[in-house]
C-alpha cells in the first residue's frame, strides 16, 4: 500500500488534468462520479457474490438492475444525455441485457424511419413501452448480409407483409435482448413485391404480446444458450411462420412500397439501411479504449504492488514494474490505449459530421466513413481483447482469478472482434476503398486523395532521419503503407492479367488486402496522436503532461515499426541497421513513462467498484482483499470445513484397497 501512495507522490503528472481532458472536462468528470456514487451506494447494484452466481442468476440479477436503473436511477438522477447514460451502464458493470434497445433498435428508428413512423416508435420506444433488439443475423448468415433468406412479402390486397422464415438457417440467431426480453425487433429481411426481390430492407416486427409476454402468432423464439462468455445477455433465436405486419412497419426514409405495391428506390444509397452498424462500429473504439483502460488500471497497480524476487542481499524484492520486461509490456501497451483513445474521438466525430451531411443527402463522407470505421473497429477491438489478454498473462497466477477482473474484461470485450461485422471482414471493406483510391489517384492527375489516404502521392524517407520527430515517423509510415496497398493492388491485377475473375482475384490477394488495410488503419492511429496532441488543448496542458503524451505518442509510433519492420524495410522506409536506434528511442521514452504509469491510469478515473478486482483496487491493498474475496466462497463453506464430495466418492477412493 505505501509502495502505490509512494508512487502517486512522486508522480509529477498532473493527473486531474488529463482526467478532465479525457472525460471532456470537470463537469462531465463531477457528473459522471455523481452516478458512480449513487449506484456504488445503492444495494441493488451489491456485487459482493457477483463472481458465484449462476448463468441464471446473474442474467435475472442482470435484469433487476436494468429495470431498476431504468425505473429508479435514471428519473432521481435526472439522466438524459448519451454521456450520462453510459456513465450509468459501465459503472453497474456486466452486459445490460436491454442494452440492444437503446444502441440498436432506438437508432435504426431514427436513422431509417420516416417522420411518421419515428413520431409512432420513438415515444413508445423511449417509454419502455415496448422493448426492441436489432435481428439480423441468420444461423447461415451474418457477414453476408445481401444474402439473408428471411423474407418480407408484400400482398397489396391486405397491404401487409409476410414475414417468414423459409429455411432452418433462416432463423434469425444471437440477436441479443432477444431470447427472453424483446417485445419487437428489427428484422432485416428480403423485401419481395411485385414478384421481385428488391434486396434488404429493415421491418419493425412485434415478437411478444404486450399483455403477457407470450409469443405472437407465428413466432418460435428464445435464448440460444451458454456462450464463451456474455452470460447476463440473452442472445436468442427467431423464426417466423408467415407473421403478418402492416405495410408501414416497412421502415420507409430512404424506400418505400407504395399501397399497391411498387416499389420505390432510395434517392441516395442502399447502404444507408446499414447505418446502425455503422454508428455501432463507431463507437466500438471507444468501447476498446475503456475495455482495455481498465485492464491496464489493474495491471499498472497490482505490478506496482506486487514484488517478486530479492535482486540484492538485503534490499526489498524488486517491484514486477521495475523490471524492463514488464515495463515493455504494459507501457507499450498504456501507448497503445492512448492511441485508441484519438483515432476513436476522430472516428465519432467523422461520423457525426456524416451524418449531418446525410441528413442533406450528401453522400460524399459516406465511403471514406465506412472505409474508416470499419478499419478503426476492427483494430481497437483487436489491440483491445488481446491487450486484456497480455495485461492478465502479465500479473501471473492471480491474474487468471475471476477476481482479478481481466475474464470478465476479455469475455465482455473479445465478442466485439466478431459483432458488428467480422474484423477480416471489415478490413476488407477498409482495403476495397483503399484499392479504389488508388486507382483513382493513378488515372486522375488531378484527383487529391482524402488526407488519411495521402501517402499515395506522398510517400518520401526523410534525410538525415530523427526517431523522434512525428514528421519523420508519419512519413515512414507513408512510405510503407503506400507499399502494401500497391503490393496488394499488384496481387489483385495480376490475378485478372493471367484470367481470374474478379472474385478470385481478389481472394487471392486477400492476405495482402488485409495486411494493407491493417497498414492504414495504423498510420490513421498514429497520425491521429500526432495531430491531436499538437492541437491547442493539449498546448494549454501543463508541460510535464505533454511531455508524457509525446513519450507515448512516439512509443506507438515506434513500436509498431519495430514489430513489423520487414514491411518499412520492404518499403526502403527503413534499414535494418536503424532497428537498435528505434528500439533505444523507445526503451528510453519508456524509462520517462514510468515515473508517471501510476498516475496515467488514475487519470482512466475508475472506481473500484467498476474494476472488481482484488488486483486493481486503487489503495493497493492487494492481498488483504484477496483473503476477504475468498471467504466468501461457498465452495469453503460446508461443515467442518469437509465438501461433501468427501462422503461421496473420495473417502471411497482413500480407503480402497488397491
Ligand atoms: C453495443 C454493441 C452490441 C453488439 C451487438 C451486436 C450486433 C450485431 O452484430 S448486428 C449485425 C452485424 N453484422 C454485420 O456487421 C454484418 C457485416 N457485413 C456487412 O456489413 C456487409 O455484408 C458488407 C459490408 C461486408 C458487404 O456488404 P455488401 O452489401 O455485400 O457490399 P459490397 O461489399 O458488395 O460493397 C458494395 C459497396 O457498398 C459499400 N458499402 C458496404 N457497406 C457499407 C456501409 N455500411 N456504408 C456505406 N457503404 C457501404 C462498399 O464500400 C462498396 O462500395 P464501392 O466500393 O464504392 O462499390
Ligand atoms: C456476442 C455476440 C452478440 C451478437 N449480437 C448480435 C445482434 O444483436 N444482432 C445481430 O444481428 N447479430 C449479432 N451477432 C452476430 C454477429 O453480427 C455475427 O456473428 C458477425 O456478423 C459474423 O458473422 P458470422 O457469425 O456469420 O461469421 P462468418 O461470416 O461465418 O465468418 C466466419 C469466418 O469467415 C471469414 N469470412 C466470412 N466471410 C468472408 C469474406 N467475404 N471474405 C473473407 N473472409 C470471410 C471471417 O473472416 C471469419 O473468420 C452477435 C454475435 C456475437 C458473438
Amino acid at each position: 500500500m505505501e509502495t502505490i501512495a509512494a508512487e502517486r507522490k512522486a508522480s509529477k503528472l498532473a493527473t486531474k488534468e488529463l482526467t478532465y481532458f479525457l472525460y471532456g472536462g470537470e463537469e462531465m468528470v463531477l457528473r459522471k462520479r455523481e452516478i458512480e456514487n449513487a449506484v456504488i451506494s445503492d444495494p441493488t447494484y451489491d456485487i459482493t457474490k457477483y463472481h458465484y452466481l449462476t448463468r441464471e442468476e446473474l442474467f435475472e440479477q442482470a435484469v433487476k438492475k436494468s429495470v431498476h436503473s431504468i425505473t429508479k436511477l435514471m428519473p432521481e438522477l435526472d439522466i438524459l444525455g448519451v454521456f450520462e447514460r453510459h456513465s450509468l451502464t459501465s459503472v453497474i458493470g456486466g452486459e445490460n441485457p436491454l442494452s440492444l434497445h437503446t444502441d440498436m433498435f432506438m437508432p435504426t428508428i431514427t436513422g431509417q424511419g420516416s417522420d411518421e413512423q419515428q413520431e409512432k416508435w420513438l415515444p413508445l420506444a423511449t417509454n419502455y413501452k415496448i422493448i426492441g433488439c436489432y435481428a439480423q443475423t441468420e444461423m447461415g448468415h451474418g457477414t453476408y448480409v445481401r444474402g439473408l433468406e428471411t423474407t418480407a412479402t408484400y400482398d397489396p390486397v391486405k397491404q401487409e407483409f409476410d414475414i417468414h422464415s423459409p429455411t432452418l438457417t433462416s432463423i434469425k440467431w444471437w440477436p441479443g435482448t432477444l431470447g427472453v426480453n424483446a417485445t419487437h425487433a428489427i428484422v432485416p429481411a428480403r423485401l419481395i413485391t411485385k414478384g421481385e426481390d428488391k434486396g434488404i430492407h429493415n421491418f419493425i416486427v412485434q415478437l411478444r404480446s404486450l399483455d403477457n409476454h407470450t409469443a405472437m402468432k407465428g413466432i418460435t423464439i428464445g435464448d440460444i444458450g451458454p456462450k464463451f462468455g456474455y452470460a447476463e445477455m440473452d442472445n436468442g433465436f427467431l423464426k417466423f411462420e408467415h407473421v403478418r405486419i402492416p405495410r408501414d412497419n416497412l421502415l420507409m426514409r430512404f424506400s418505400q412500397v407504395l399501397p399497391d405495391g411498387t416499389y420505390v428506390r432510395p434517392k441516395t444509397s442502399s447502404k444507408l439501411s446499414y447505418g446502425t452498424m455503422v454508428l455501432i462500429r463507431a463507437g466500438l473504439s471507444k468501447f476498446s479504449f475503456e475495455m482495455l483502460s481498465r485492464a491496464l488500471t489493474i495491471a499498472i497497480r497490482y505490478s506496482i504492488v506486487r514484488r517478486q524476487t530479492q535482486n540484492r542481499p538485503g534490499e526489498a524484492e524488486t517491484q514486477l514494474l521495475d523490471y524492463v520486461n514488464q515495463q515493455h509490456t504494459l507501457i507499450t501497451l498504456l501507448a497503445t490505449v492512448f492511441g485508441i483513445y484519438f483515432v476513436s474521438q476522430d472516428t465519432i466525430q467523422l461520423y457525426v459530421k456524416t451524418q449531418s451531411q446525410l441528413n442533406e443527402e450528401n453522400m460524399e463522407l459516406l465511403p471514406e466513413l465506412h472505409a474508416s470505421s470499419s478499419g478503426v473497429k476492427a483494430i481497437s477491438t483487436n489491440l483491445a481483447s488481446q491487450g486484456i489478454e497480455t495485461c492478465r498473462i502479465a500479473c501471473g497466477g492471480h491474474g487468471y482469478s475471476l477476481s482479478s477482473g481481466f475474464p470478465f474484461l476479455y469475455q465482455s470485450t473479445t465478442p466485439s472482434m466478431t459483432y458488428e461485422g467480422d474484423n477480416n471482414v471489415l478490413l476488407l471493406q477498409t482495403a476495397r476503398y483503399l484499392i479504389k483510391i488508388r486507382k483513382e489517384v493513378q488515372e486522375d492527375p488531378s484527383y487529391s486523395p482524402p488526407d488519411n489516404v495521402n501517402y499515395l502521392t506522398e510517400a518520401v524517407r526523410p534525410r538525415n532521419i530523427n526517431f523522434r520527430s512525428p514528421q519523420h515517423q508519419l512519413a515512414l509510415y507513408q512510405c510503407m503503407v503506400r507499399a502494401c496497398v500497391d503490393r496488394a493492388a499488384t496481387k489483385v491485377s495480376q490475378g485478372e492479367k493471367i484470367g481470374l475473375d474478379y472474385f478470385d482475384a481478389w481472394n487471392a490477394a486477400a492476405v495482402e488486402l488485409i495486411q494493407c488495410a491493417e497498414a492504414h488503419t495504423h498510420y490513421v492511429m498514429v497520425k491521429s496522436f500526432i495531430e491531436n496532441i499538437d492541437k491547442e488543448e493539449v498546448r494549454n496542458m501543463s508541460p510535464y503532461n505533454q511531455f508524457i503524451l509525446k513519450c507515448l505518442s512516439d512509443i506507438f509510433s515506434l513500436n509498431y515499426i519495430l514489430n513489423k519492420s520487414g514491411l518499412f524495410i520492404e518499403a526502403g522506409a527503413i534499414y535494418g541497421r536503424e532497428l537498435n536506434e528505434i528500439r533505444e528511442v523507445i526503451q528510453s521514452q519508456i524509462l520517462e513513462v514510468r515515473p508517471a504509469a501510476v498516475s496515467l491510469v488514475d487519470a482512466f478515473d475508475y472506481p473500484d467498484f467498476v474494476l472488481r478486482s482484488v488486483l486493481g483496487r486503487k489503495d493497493g491493498d492487494v492481498y488483504t482483499a484477496m483473503w476477504e474475496w475468498v471467504q466468501h466462497n461457498p465452495r469453503n463453506k460446508h461443515k467442518n470445513g469437509v465438501h461433501p464430495v468427501y462422503k461421496k466418492y473420495t473417502r471411497k477412493l482413500l480407503r480402497a484397497k488397491m
